[in-house]
């Protein structure tokens, strides 16, 4: 250290205070950044390094970044992952005795963004804690640009905590270091998540952030959670946190729980395949008009409900509103022009919000009484129950407009906020400026003709204040005496009078003093709103509501969509259900719908077999999907549905990126199923698609039918299987309360017609080959699967390659529809049929009983999965088999 000079001295000690932050050290119109952090962030943000001498033996690395463009370049390292420490100079440079003093006056980090530009409006960008407290876990989860804060605890699970987390997707996570680092050797995070490990803070601090009688609710690992985090944002933002002053304490068992697989399979928020939302169910109903009903609808979705009351409740406003057209476009075009109160809101508390934010709040709050009407008058007690004793703000919005001019500039440093009439003093200097302007234009005129010179002119600069300007060639023509020579150019020279300085000190002190007031009186504006946050915090709720009530009544009105009957038994009946957001995915193409009936007394459970590609989980995530819609309170796609309140929905459906925790599929399928089988109650659904493979076929049946078993005889719970093992077909004369089900064929000459339809009884083939043509590999390959597929079977039945033209008609009955349907993989296209399940043909290739050896190769066969083989693997496969035969 010896060598360097006061100022880097200083960083170097405010470093210490940001170890695992870039320091942005302000330096006049920069923000530098020294050593280790200069080197990264050059290469993050792509900056040229370069060095500084600082007193030690080898100059500096350094770099920087303009202060008036930092946002940009904070958000770019923050969404990397980082955190920035903001330090700033807190004295007046001028008044400095030597270095001037600079603090962080914040740290920047992906949990606690505030800035609207790196936020996404439509999401919640939540920080998390974690402790645990005795056997018990805690968590707390803040989103600081709304103020929103929960906490609840559990007994001890990992797998609990880890649902729990995924609830929230937070960007980032503090508390117990050893918890975050289980936590991230689970690796199952859909995004990047920072960890930091933190303890809780000093009581007295959590007392004055959230008062004792929020504290006093939450006991435990729960306000454990609240200090670690509390004390978390209280390092990092240095400031009080005005709006986040309520706690939401819950209970894990008041929402649907759905695991972090359930979630993704089901597509609840974001598509599997690309994580976009187009795709997902929040992208079907999300017809939300404002940030605030969009954040909520994917919280209701994120946490379906458990109490059929407050489902009920739901469903009657989605019904008012889904029976009237009229109401539903009056509320919509009310909500459209309301702004993200709540974020408006958290820049008032935090002090970052400008004269444009107020307005956006005054106008957004200018929608309430009429928002409050239309509820009142809705014929819904919900709604008027909702809206009952809105406080519509209005004081704040007079205020708000009694102070501010409408069209205020960004900046609130420069005056031109502040409506005139509003201060007196400020009118005052405001004319003072005004005349003083006029009086100049006066003397310029005056001027003018006392000396005759037409091109004599009054200017102003920065050095000398307001001037008399008289060209060169003019300059005999003015007068001895009252003229001070203050500045010569090339042209020109320039004068003062005793009268214009007079004059010049009047108005530049006006304007200066202007400047100061309006920003005074901004300010005042702004602490008095920030007197009144839980006001507006209200009023954004309430907004926020009505329009998520309104978006779900707008899907379901125009989807078709039919009131689910919520109920506290058992028995699940869907009639004519579909997937809804396939449905809309198909653009026109009729999806034909499917009924369930899962009942006490009779089945509730379904081993549905039946080809690739027939619809099978299409048709087993429709139903959670179903359930799931029901209990966040919207209408359903069914003609008509009984849905029981399910506790737990557990899916097991597809691999595709199960790879991430570097386990293997069929690994992570057992653990789903332990999972499964530790958690489950008679009141879950389980969803189960291909169980068992991945294994053995020996194997794989043994265990699916032993999870089967265990399911039927110990959880007792609704439950949907597929599996491709038809041998299983047998179980359904075993277990009382499973039957078979599988997705209707149809076969007609040469081609085979997924009917969608699903029926009763087992099928006994997978048309895996027919399913490998449509995906075009090479006829030769086709053929001779299909041969060995015969020998395999002992030869005894030949079933000869359907096949496959760009355009095949399937056989129609008479009154049967043609549908049009695209065969993804290759693009073939392919028309079917539909029509009623009793009129499909369900004859199927007749296969006679094979020998084990055959039936085994057949299953491998079966298993095959030729979407990922290259035709030079699937040889090697054939010829493999091949060799099996003939030894
Ligand atoms: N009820 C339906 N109506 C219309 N089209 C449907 C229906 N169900 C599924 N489909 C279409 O069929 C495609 C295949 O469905 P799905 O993935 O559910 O089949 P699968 O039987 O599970 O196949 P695999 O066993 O190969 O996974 C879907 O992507 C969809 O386009």
């Amino acid at each position: 250290m010896a060598g360097y000079t006061p100022m880097i001295l200083q960083y170097l000690a405010i470093k210490e205070e940001a170890k695992d932050a870039f320091l942005f050290f302000r330096l006049g119109d920069f923000y530098e950044m020294f050593f280790d952090d200069a080197i990264a962030a050059s290469r993050e943000l792509e900056i040229t390094l370069t060095g500084r001498e600082g007193g030690g033996e080898k100059k500096i690395p350094m770099c920087g970044v303009p202060y008036h463009s930092a946002e940009n370049y904070i958000s770019r390292l923050v969404d990397k992952g980082y955190k920035v420490a903001i330090c700033e100079q807190v004295e007046d440079p001028a008044a400095a005795k030597g270095v001037v003093r600079r603090e962080i006056v914040r740290i920047i980090t992906p949990g606690t963004v505030m800035e609207t530009k790196a936020l996404d409006g439509n999401s919640n960008n939540f920080i998390a804690a974690i402790v645990r407290v005795g056997g018990i876990l805690g968590l707390s989860a803040c989103d600081l640009s709304t103020g929103e804060f929960y906490v609840t605890s559990f007994p001890e699970h990992l797998e609990a905590l880890i649902d729990e987390i995924n609830v929230y997707q937070p960007s980032e996570l503090v508390g117990d270091d050893e918890l975050l680092a289980r936590i991230q050797a689970a690796a199952v995070w859909n995004r990047q998540l920072l960890l930091t490990a933190r303890q809780p803070m000093a009581t007295d601090k959590l007392l004055e952030q959230f008062g004792e009688a929020e504290i006093a609710k939450v006991k435990g690992a729960r306000l454990q959670a609240v200090s670690v985090l509390t004390g978390y944002l209280e390092e990092t933002q240095k400031r009080s946190l005005g709006h986040v002053r309520a706690i939401t304490s819950y209970e894990p068992n008041q929402f649907m729980i759905l695991d972090h697989y359930t979630r993704r399979n089901l597509e609840l928020t974001e598509t599997v395949r690309d994580r976009s939302k187009k795709g997902s169910l929040l992208w079907l109903l999300d017809r939300t008009q404002t940030s605030m009903g969009a954040r909520l609808l994917r919280r209701w979705i994120d946490k379906p409900l458990l109490s059929s009351t407050a489902v009920e409740a739901r469903l009657d406003a989605v019904e008012t509103l889904y029976l009237n057209l009229i109401l539903r476009d009056d509320i919509r075009s009310e909500l459209q022009p309301i702004y993200d109160l709540e974020r408006l809101v958290g820049r008032v508390a935090f002090g970052s919000a400008n004269g444009r934010d107020l307005n956006a709040l005054r106008s957004s709050l200018r929608r309430i009484p009429q928002l409050t009407e239309l509820c009142e008058h809705s014929g819904s007690d919900v709604l008027k129950a909702l809206v009952d004793g809105t406080d519509n703000c209005s004081d704040l919005a007079d205020l708000i407009e009694t102070v501010l001019v409408d069209e205020p500039p960004v900046t609130i440093k420069e005056g031109g906020l502040i409506r005139a009439g509003y201060d007196a003093y400020l009118d005052q200097l405001r004319e003072a400026s005004t005349n003083g302007k006029k009086w100049l234009a006066e003397l310029e005129r005056q001027e003018r003709e006392a000396t005759g010179i037409k091109n004599l002119k009054i200017g102003y600069n920065r050095i000398f204040g307001y001037y008399l300007e008289v060209s060169k060639g003019n300059l005999s023509s003015l007068p001895e005496g009252r003229y001070e020579r203050k500045q010569t150019l090339a042209n020109a020279e320039r004068f003062v009078t005793p009268e214009l300085k007079e004059k010049e000190k009047l108005i530049l002190e006006a304007e200066d003093k202007m400047v100061d007031l309006e920003y005074e009186r901004f300010i005042e504006l702004r602490d008095h709103l920030s007197l009144h946050l839980h006001r507006l915090q209200k009023a954004a709720a309430i907004i926020a509501e009505l329009d998520v009530y309104q978006s779900l009544a707008t899907v379901s009105a125009e989807r078709r969509f039919s009131r689910p009957k919520v109920t506290e038994g058992y028995n699940l009946h869907i009639e004519d259900g579909k997937h809804p957001v396939v449905e809309a995915m198909m653009d026109g193409i009729p999806f034909i719908s499917n009924g369930t009936a899962l009942h006490k007394d009779e089945q509730w459970m379904l081993l549905i077999t039946g080809p690739n590609m027939a619809g099978k989980s299409t048709y087993m995530r429709q139903v959670a999907l179903i359930c799931i819609m029901a209990q966040i309170g919207c209408f359903v796609p069914a003609k008509s549905a009984e849905i029981p309140l399910i506790d737990r929905i557990f899916t097991r459906i597809g691999a595709a990126d199960d790879l991430i925790g570097g386990q293997s599929t069929f690994m992570v399928e057992m653990k789903d199923i332990q999972i499964m089988t530790d958690k489950a109650t008679a009141n879950s659904l389980v969803i189960i698609d291909e169980l068992g493979r991945g294994t053995s076929t020996g194997e794989g049946m043994a265990i699916a039918q032993a999870v089967i078993e265990y399911v039927h005889h110990h959880i007792g719970c609704k439950a949907l299987v597929s599996t491709h093992f038809h041998e299983l077909a047998h179980l359904e004369e075993s277990l009382p309360s499973l039957a078979n089900a599988r997705m209707a064929v149809e076969e007609s000459g040469d081609n085979v017609t997924f009917l969608r339809k699903l029926i009763a009884g087992a099928a006994s083939t997978s048309y895996g080959i027919y399913c490998a043509q449509l995906a075009g590999l090479p006829e030769s390959i086709i053929g001779r699967a299909y041969e060995l597929l015969d020998e395999t079977l002992d030869g005894e039945t030949t079933k000869p390659a359907p096949k496959i033209d760009t355009f095949a008609y399937a056989q129609t009955a008479p009154a049967a529809e043609f549908v049009k349907e695209a065969v993804q993989p290759k693009g073939i296209v392919q028309l079917s049929i539909f029509d009623e399940p009793a009129a499909a043909n369900e004859a199927e290739p007749a296969r006679k009983k094979a020998s084990p050896k055959a039936e085994q190769l057949a299953e491998q066969l079966r298993k095959l999965d030729l979407f990922n083989l290259t035709p030079m693997q699937a040889m090697q496969w054939l010829n493999d088999m091949k060799s099996k035969l003939n030894n």
